[in-house]
């Protein structure tokens, strides 16, 4: 079965050369049980090793079952230790933190899919637990076991994958003689029912029970004793069979139990060191709080600016009279423009053929007044296409005609908010109001429209609600005469919502003609300020971005340090893993798991701290705020990002450790 030929282990140590083995030249067959003596320091332990191929040796073959082991890659090599080969260590290596059920069970996790079923795993671990005498403290962990206990659960470990062979290092060494007696007849009982059992020892009493003792002396084989049928007899039954053959070669996928106890392990790290592990997700928590906080306040801006563009409609546009610039050149061209007139709506109204509706528009702000009721309003002079291109619409009455405006009556068209201010609940239509010292005729009312303070400062958007429309012609009598050539504002409806940008460079192309170059208007068109206030938004998340940038790059260096020091800590937990069958792909996929576990905790943490962060800007700052779905997904992602990448370099750390530094790790 095992075949070592010419074997050579050599230790580098600096410009030093430790030959730790040489020349070994050994054959051991299937159902033998060897015992391996020497003094200390004399190779042992390090031929153990090497048949467990849980280290290559520098020189020679190693067949094991006809297969070269020495070609073998690590994942090969993991997958031998897992189903050919049991180890039993003089520190009984279990895993601290797991049950003595789940120590058993441990070597499934590194086995391949289809080896046993979940109920068939629990069978034989009970089985074996109950083998070796422990079937009481099954959910006990090893801390609360004595030495031979730990050694039986060792034993059972070993068996559970029905390997056939067992290698044990000074299985009784930190045994006293009676309970090391005890171990001995397991495992010679085992040796009995057909496994190939190799034990290394310093005792005497223990090589007797093996058929043949291998001596070593610096390094090589001394000389080789057989003995006769060995003198004890299988103290204990031993419930599973010898496995059968397997393939050498092929990889193992991890399995959903692998990573069902991956994550386990995980969440038990970070429930164990609570404060440990909140401090060290902190910078994830701020980072992930400012990413929220930053989102959620964008997408409510967002939100709050499409709103008003749909109030004003997405194919209107505004000319808006500009104070005259005081450059000296532009001022040339000012003093010849005549500035916003009537005549530019009526000019405008000719060029361009998108537009449907044109008005301009004069601005006053009066007092209005309907019996003992005064209000302040926005007085606003304009025609009868304002309806369209002011993007209005009437509750009750009727809008300006044309005939109101060439007899330039006194009629007038209140907002919602003046018909509340002046008539309460009564009828406002044909009623007669005072504006400043005029009387006028309400001939309509306009629906309302739902504004708050806050939208009107962002985009300046005059509360529809407020106004009092009157004719064009009528508003001159408010206006004194050197000044009634000027007019405020034109308000422009286009005919559909996409040729709005080709209308602004017609009327803007015009007005500069008209206008002589001067720059004494501004084209206001609501969709564009969507375009502009996602730049300012673009400053203010460059900022936020940074704040959270640098968080994660805080947190994640946090991280980082605390798993380095966890993968530290843990080396010896890691050698056993490698032992029982773990390639290295499975430890450095479990500190990831870990790594990812933790940075999600603080992703979650930090999603808490964004909404309750843009909660309360909402509540004291009155800024809207909207948390998306794919906000928090984005959360979770950054958080998993976070955790990846700052949690590849421990993890590969772990998954470097040689088995046998490992093993040996104090
Ligand atoms: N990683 C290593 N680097 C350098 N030298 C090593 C290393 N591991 C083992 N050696 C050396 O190899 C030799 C054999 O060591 P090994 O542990 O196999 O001895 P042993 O017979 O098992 O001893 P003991 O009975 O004390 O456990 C020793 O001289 C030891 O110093």
């Amino acid at each position: 079965m095992i075949s070592l030929r010419h074997i050579e282990r050599a230790y580098r140590k600096g410009t030093l050369n430790i030959t730790a083995l040489r020349d070994i030249d050994l054959e051991i067959a299937d159902g033998e049980f060897l015992a391996i003596m020497g003094p200390s320091g004399s190779g042992k332990s390090t031929l153990l090793h090497l048949l467990g191929c849980l280290d290559r040796p520098t020189g020679g073959e190693y067949l094991l079952d006809g297969a070269d082991v020495t070609t073998l890659n690590d994942a090969e090599l993991s997958r031998i230790r897992n189903q050919k080969i049991g180890f039993v260590f003089q520190a009984f290596n279990l895993l601290p933190q797991h049950s003595v059920e789940e120590n058993i069970a441990a070597p499934f996790l590194y086995a391949p899919s289809n080896t046993f079923t979940p109920s068939q795993t629990k069978q034989t671990v009970h089985a074996l637990a109950e083998g070796v005498g422990l079937h009481q403290r099954l959910l006990h962990r090893p801390t609360e076991l004595s030495g031979g206990e730990m050694q039986r659960v060792a034993i059972a470990r070993a068996l559970v994958m029905r390997p056939r062979m067992i290698l044990a290092d000074e299985p009784t060494g930190n045994l006293d003689s009676r309970t090391g007696e005890e171990i001995m007849a397991l495992l010679a009982a085992l040796h009995q029912q057909g496994h190939t059992l190799v034990v290394v020892t310093h005792e005497p009493r223990i090589a007797a029970f093996a058929q043949r003792v291998l001596h070593l002396k610096d390094g090589a084989i001394e000389r080789i004793e057989t003995r006769e049928t060995p003198p004890l007899d299988a103290a204990e039954p031993y419930p599973g069979q010898p496995c059968s053959d397997m393939a050498v070669r092929g990889t193992v996928q991890p399995r959903l139990a692998f990573l069902a106890s991956m994550l386990r392990v995980a969440t038990q790290g970070v429930l164990l060191h609570k404060l440990r592990s909140l401090l060290s997700v902190l910078g994830i928590v701020f980072g992930v709080g400012a990413i929220i906080a930053m989102l959620a306040i964008g997408a409510g801006a967002k939100q709050e600016l499409l709103e008003q563009i749909a109030l004003l409609g997405t194919n209107t546009m505004t000319i808006k009279a500009a104070p005259q610039l005081e450059a000296p050149l532009e001022r040339g061209a000012a003093q010849r423009s005549e500035g916003l007139t009537e005549g530019d709506a009526d000019r405008l109204a000719q060029v361009s053929p998108f537009i449907q509706a044109i008005a301009p528009v004069r601005l006053l702000a009066l007092p209005t007044q309907y019996q003992q009721q005064f209000t302040q309003a926005d007085v606003i002079g304009t025609t009868t296409p304002y309806l369209q291109s002011g993007n209005l619409s009437l509750q009750s009455g009727r809008f300006l005609t044309d005939s109101d405006l060439a007899e330039a009556s006194r009629v007038c068209v209140i907002g919602d908010d003046i018909r509340q201010a002046l008539f309460a609940f009564r009828n406002p239509v044909g009623e007669l109001i005072k504006i400043r010292n005029e009387w006028f005729q309400v001939v309509g009312v306009l629906s309302n429209k739902q504004f708050n303070l806050k939208k009107q400062t962002s985009l300046q958007v005059r509360n529809v609600n407020r106004q009092v429309i009157i004719p064009l012609s009528t508003a001159v009598m408010f206006i004194p005469p050197q000044e009634r050539q000027r007019i405020q504002e034109i308000a422009i409806r286009v005919d559909d919502a996409r040729n709005v940008d080709a209308a602004a460079r017609l009327i803007r192309s015009a007005l500069n003609r008209i206008h002589y170059g001067a720059q004494d208007y501004e084209l206001v068109i609501p969709r564009e300020l969507l375009r502009q206030s996602q730049q300012t938004q673009r400053v203010f998340n460059i900022v936020m971005g940074s704040i959270a940038g640098i968080s994660l790059l805080v947190g994640g260096i946090g991280i980082m340090n605390i798993m380095l020091a966890t993968v530290t800590e843990r080396t010896r937990e890691i050698g056993i893993r490698r032992a029982i069958g773990a390639s290295q792909r499975m430890i450095l996929l479990q500190f990831l798991i870990e790594t990812l576990t933790l940075t999600l905790v603080g992703g979650v943490l930090g999603i808490a701290l964004g909404v309750g962060g843009a909660w309360l800007i909402t509540a004291f700052a009155r800024w809207r705020t909207v948390i998306a779905f794919d906000t928090i997904l984005i959360a979770c992602g950054v958080s998993a990002v976070t955790g990846l990448i700052f949690g590849l370099y421990p993890a590969s750390q772990a998954a470097r450790k040689h088995p046998i530094a490992a093993l040996r790790y104090e």
